[in-house]
């Protein structure tokens, strides 16, 4: 009999021991089902030994050890272990992060799915010749035509993908061996001589370790150098993993690699996909039978057996950063497994973190640099608008709606860019004063006039809009300040022949809804679109020529050191999105600060001006990436609980802080009520990140062991974003 060890999900940091009769050293890294407590637990075997510290007749025996897949291999242990230190989570909780939810209950995965290359057949080919009423099935014909052998999950998830099963039966498309013959280098761009110098000089440097950063402007091409440099690594038969942002928001990403690779397979890894498909998937991938893992953070977590490349595109991104539970970085995380498997990591973001361009000065990582678009000559002209001198009209200047007439009168596309959905963020009554706020959130409620709510964005509740002031009883209650419903509205009525398409959460509420509107897009049935920061990314609509920057002042003063940086990267992403093919782009931004240095270096497109100056702030004020930061955060329906727990904390910390590790107040956080908890947070600094996660380390433990009083919860913040 054998002592099986096992990390579980639970919030504690030790293994937990149970008997097998049959466990052995390859055991090690399986998941497993094992009595815990009154009820079950899965987790994963991390070590085999032949005694414990426990009497051994106390021990209870495994129930179910998960032998039909491989072992997570050690160097995934490995990492599970970093980010528990690093993260000062229980590995256990990384684990329960890390698998999917079935494979860790060691469920059977259902197994091997195909997933065959289709192709269009000749019943297909004489179908699309043969004039037809159109029909979804007809669209999908043509999408496929244009995209070659695909495999069958690349054709579902295509716009027309759920006309696939009828297509298949009337024999349209039909399953092929081959590959598509278009893989052929003859088929690929001509690449522009800054991509070739950037891919020569990673393939240059040999299949090791070696952080990059690519630093490409808005269109210069980055997807096609991940491209190249994912081909090289298949065919030295190694996989690549692929990190997005979000993988909600680039189904074309996935379309695009799937197209260019199709007889590899290609699997995509996101919160989003149903139980077995992720679980299949992460066994594709651990397994060695998929080629490309393409995901969001989560599939950081895939274990990979030939892994040879890591690509992180949009390395700056916000949502990298998981904000609940275990509060890791993907991209970090992703260094941090390159460097573990002595594989090249290549960061890319034409608006690089100041983290990440911080490094390649300090020369830690090195950098690569498309100064120029791929396919447009230039990239737009960036032009304030000072609206203290000129009436706004919803908030439209004379200015943008002529810009927008022209756009119109020459058959482009242009875009409104707001980043605030709804109708106005709050309802309000001129006479006594009352405001729409959420009952259970420090914000106020947003007036959504097309389904008449009024809804919290922070907790979700939502109401139905009152008719009278429900203070005072004023019929004249008034919708005060604009989102994009608003400007959508008014946009209709100034350009009546125009078709109006509003992109934010609430019109694109699913995969597909939000698919459909990319396709309206990119066809050119939408003539001004009004959206948020979902706008902002990544997206490549050859006749979008105009940009519009409403209402960017807001995020001017924030009292956040960070929100420069972001705003920064949103305003030069948007923009980025004009003139990306052969029609010159123009980009407006509105303000009342024409003269800002923020401005002044986005008229320039100029990022390194403007991060070397933010970086010098942050340097003098002692902030990141000079400093590093963890943060406790508590919260509990009474803001004296939260602040109390952290007060005592706060003296824990002082009693046992090194030289060097700042132990800063206790504060309410900005926003102080989120769901009827009140927040308050406790940050600590240090100059170096050991002598930091050393003492955190200490610390975490001793409040580990403190009682809590009822309903108070905390978490630790490792490399906060909101500070
Ligand atoms: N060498 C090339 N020759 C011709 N077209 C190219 C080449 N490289 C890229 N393109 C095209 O240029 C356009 C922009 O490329 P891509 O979307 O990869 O830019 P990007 O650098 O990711 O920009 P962003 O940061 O704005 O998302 C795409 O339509 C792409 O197909
Ligand atoms: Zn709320």
């Amino acid at each position: 009999m054998r002592i099986v060890r096992v990390s579980l999900p639970v919030p504690l940091p030790q293994l937990f021991d149970y008997t097998s009769e049959d466990a052995t050293e390859g055991d090690i890294g399986r998941c497993i089902r094992v009595p815990f407590g009154r009820g079950e637990k899965s987790g994963v075997i991390v070590a085999i030994a032949d005694d414990s510290a426990i009497d051994p007749a106390r021990l209870k025996a495994v129930r179910h050890i998960q032998r039909e897949v491989a072992p997570l291999p050690r160097d995934w242990l490995e990492l599970v272990a970093f980010v528990a230190r690093y993260y000062h989570a229980p590995p256990g909780e990384v684990i329960a992060l890390a698998l999917p939810p079935g494979l860790r209950r060691a469920d059977a995965v259902s197994d091997r799915e195909s997933d065959p290359l289709l192709d269009v057949g000749d019943v297909g080919r004489a179908a699309l010749a043969a004039p037809r009423r159109p029909s979804r099935a007809l669209a999908l014909l043509r999408d496929l035509v244009a995209l070659g052998v695909v495999r069958h999950s690349v054709a579902r998830a295509l716009p027309s993908g759920d006309a696939l099963a009828d297509a298949l039966r009337r024999g349209w498309i039909v399953p092929v061996r081959r590959a598509n013959p278009a893989d052929a280098a003859g088929e690929l761009p001509q690449l522009t001589a800054e991509q070739g110098a950037a891919i020569d000089a990673v393939l240059a440097a040999g299949p090791g370790f070696v952080p990059w950063l690519l630093q490409g402007v808005t269109g210069s091409g980055k997807t096609e150098v991940y491209l190249r440099l994912a081909a090289r690594t298949l065919e030295a038969g190694c996989q690549v993993l692929m990190l997005v942002p979000e993988i909600a928001l680039t189904p074309q990403l996935e379309a695009r690699v799937a197209g260019r690779f199709p007889s590899a397979t290609v699997i995509s890894l996101h919160s989003g996909l149903a139980a077995g498909a992720r679980s299949r998937g992460f066994v594709q991938a651990l397994e060695g039978r998929a080629d490309i893992v393409l995901g969001t953070r989560l599939a950081v977590f895939a274990a990979l057996p030939r892994l040879g490349l890591i690509l992180v595109d949009e390395e700056h991104d916000a949502s990298y950063k998981q904000q609940e539970g275990v509060r890791y970085s993907a991209r970090d995380v992703a260094v941090w497994r390159a460097r573990q498997r002595d594989v090249p990591i290549l960061l890319g973001s034409a608006t690089p973190s100041l983290e990440s361009w911080q490094h390649v000065r300090a020369g830690r990582y090195r950098g690569l640099r498309l100064s120029a678009r791929a396919v447009a000559s230039t990239l737009p002209a960036v032009r304030r608008i000072d609206t203290r001198r000129v009436r706004l009209d919803e908030g439209l200047s004379p200015a943008l709606q002529a810009a927008i007439g022209e756009r119109l009168a020459r058959g482009e596309q242009s875009l409104v860019f707001i980043n605030r959905r709804g109708y106005a963020p709050v309802l309000s009554c001129p006479s006594c004063g009352w405001v729409s706020q959420c009952p259970h959130c420090s914000a106020n409620l947003v007036v959504h006039l097309a389904d008449r709510r009024l809804r919290c964005h922070h907790c979700g509740c939502d109401s139905a809009i009152p008719r009278v002031c429900p203070v005072c009883g004023n019929q004249d209650i008034q919708p005060f300040g604009r989102g994009t419903q608003r400007v959508e509205a008014r946009l209709v009525e100034l350009f009546p022949g125009a078709r109006v398409l509003r992109v934010d959460r609430d019109s694109a509420r699913t995969r597909k809804q939000w698919e459909a509107m990319l396709a309206t897009i990119a066809a050119g049935e939408a003539d001004i679109l009004v959206g948020t920061q979902m706008m902002a990314k990544g997206h490549d609509f050859p006749q979008l020529t105009l940009v519009g920057v409403v209402g960017a002042d807001a995020s001017l003063h924030a009292a956040d050191f960070r929100a420069p940086e972001r705003l920064f990267q949103q305003l030069m992403q948007v923009g980025g999105r004009a003139g990306r093919a052969h029609l010159p782009g123009e980009v407006l931004i509105q303000t009342e600060y024409p003269e800002h240095p923020l401005y002044r270096c986005l008229v320039r497109h100029d990022f390194d001006a403007f991060a070397a100056r933010a970086l010098d702030e942050r340097r003098q004020a002692g902030f990141p990436p000079f400093t590093h930061q963890a943060m406790l955060r508590a919260d509990a329906p009474a803001l004296d609980d939260a602040m109390k727990f952290l007060a005592h904390a706060r003296r824990l910390a002082q009693d046992s802080a090194p030289e060097g590790v700042q132990v800063f107040d206790v504060v309410p956080m900005r926003m102080t009520r989120l769901a009827r908890r009140e927040r308050a947070q406790l940050l600590v600094e240090a100059g170096e990140r050991a002598r930091l996660q050393e003492f955190v380390g200490r610390w975490i433990g001793v409040l580990r062991a403190q009682r809590l009083t009822r309903e108070l919860r905390w978490q630790l913040d490792v490399d906060p974003l909101d500070v």
